[in-house]
């Protein structure tokens, strides 16, 4: 059993680099390694790029992640209550279409509080909007007639996302390329769906009194489904990794230097994690860290309510359609054999856990492990969204 102390500080590696410079080059050698060290032993770590060290073309808009203020504004726009009156008319959930910078349209599903997105049954105090990075991805749900051009700042957003979770993957990892979908989305013209299950969800988690922080968690413990996460917080924090050594909740403090660096947060996901792992051993090589998100607390002055609010920014990388667990195993054995160590803690996988409310028995983590690892991925996560109640 894996029990590695994974307690707070995490590592933090600037990767300006990782989109300049060739892999011959011995800076990016010592940022390749930090990032493998970094998710061998917490499987989480901060980065940070200065934008002003790269040609805008090699990481396009990352201007727009520089300045925590231009970003709660920009996103206090969609969150706001007129806005949401008119895009939404009141409903929890309801999927706005946009006019994106091809004018063609695009889709964000809003989700307001009532809507639960995990397995407890409690309503979680945050509201959210979503936007895939595969046009068609929300195009087959009902939507109003309405246009917004604000939403399309989603897609910039989304498109800055994925340059930094590719980046990870082609120039720092060095992973082979079935962990990420590096096209971008051509469904408008050939007429497909859901080229790609890549998604960005903007979160807006309410303030709370004090006491009433530990029994309404803005997301309750879960590990991450797919290959990677990027995660932006503002400076309210929040975040929390376990630690399973010293069965202790870390925060993910903020650097809060005003250097104008972007400063994300990476979390390697569960695929990643049982690609990458000995399911023959006992052991996680690169683990899918267990997180939670404590909302902020409200202060005393009630005009101030709204100032109190984190927002964060959560991009979820999945690997290339019809890749299955075993397709990507780095482990020869895992790969080939049948047989998986019973020693393996699968229970840790939120992906290999019935996450829906109903009550029938399931399958044990090792069972599930069993039948999903040879499934297209993409096909264990529209069952897992069935789960969630997407
Ligand atoms: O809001 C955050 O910082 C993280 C949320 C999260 O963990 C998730 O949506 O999977
Ligand atoms: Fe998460």
């Amino acid at each position: 059993m894996c029990l590695r102390c994974c307690c707070d500080p995490y590592p933090s590696v600037d990767i300006t680099c990782a989109f300049t410079k060739d892999s011959a080059d011995e800076q990016l050698k010592r940022v390749q390694a930090q990032a493998v060290e970094a998710c061998q032993n917490f499987g989480c770590f901060h980065v940070t790029i200065d934008p002003s060290k790269l040609e805008p073309s090699k990481l396009e808009n990352a201007q727009l992640l520089q300045d925590e203020s231009k970003v709660k504004q920009a996103m206090e726009q969609i969150f706001d209550k007129d806005f949401l009156d008119s895009h939404t008319g009141g409903e929890q959930i309801k999927v706005v279409p946009f006019l994106n910078r091809h004018k063609t349209m695009s889709y964000a599903k809003y989700r307001g509080r009532a809507a639960e997105s995990g397995s407890s049954s409690n309503t979680e105090p945050k509201q959210s909007w979503e936007i895939f990075r595969c046009k068609n991805g929300l195009s087959g749900e009902s939507f109003s007639e309405t246009d917004s051009g604000d939403l399309s700042l989603l897609e910039k957003y989304t498109k800055i996302f994925h340059q930094v979770s590719l980046s990870l993957f082609q120039n720092v990892f060095q992973l082979p390329n079935m962990f990420i979908e590096e096209k971008d989305c051509t469904c408008g013209k050939y007429d497909c769906s859901l080229c790609t299950m890549d998604l960005l969800r903007v979160f807006r988690y309410d303030a709370l009194e004090r006491e009433e922080i530990m029994n309404s968690l803005g997301s309750s413990p879960h590990t991450d489904w797919g290959s990677l996460t990027v995660v932006w917080q503002d400076s309210k924090g929040g975040l929390q990794i376990y630690c399973h050594k010293h069965e202790k909740w870390n925060n993910v403090n903020l650097n809060l230097d005003n250097d104008k660096k972007v400063k994300l947060f990476i979390h390697v996901g569960d695929f990643t994690s049982l690609a990458l792992s000995d399911i023959n051993s006992s052991s996680i090589n690169w683990p899918s860290p267990l997180h939670r998100v404590l909302c902020p607390t409200r202060s005393d002055e009630l005009t101030k309510d709204n100032g109190d609010t984190r927002l964060s920014l959560v991009y979820f990388s999945y690997p290339k359609r019809g890749i299955s667990i075993q397709d990507a195993s780095q482990s020869k054995m895992a790969a080939e054999s049948m047989a998986t160590s019973n020693d393996f803690p699968f229970d840790r996988y939120m992906v290999l856990h019935n996450q829906s409310n109903n009550e029938k028995v399931s399958p044990s983590a090792k069972e599930t492990y069993e039948r999903m690892k040879s499934i297209p991925f993409d096909k264990v996560i529209e069952e897992k969204w069935k789960q969630v109640q997407r």
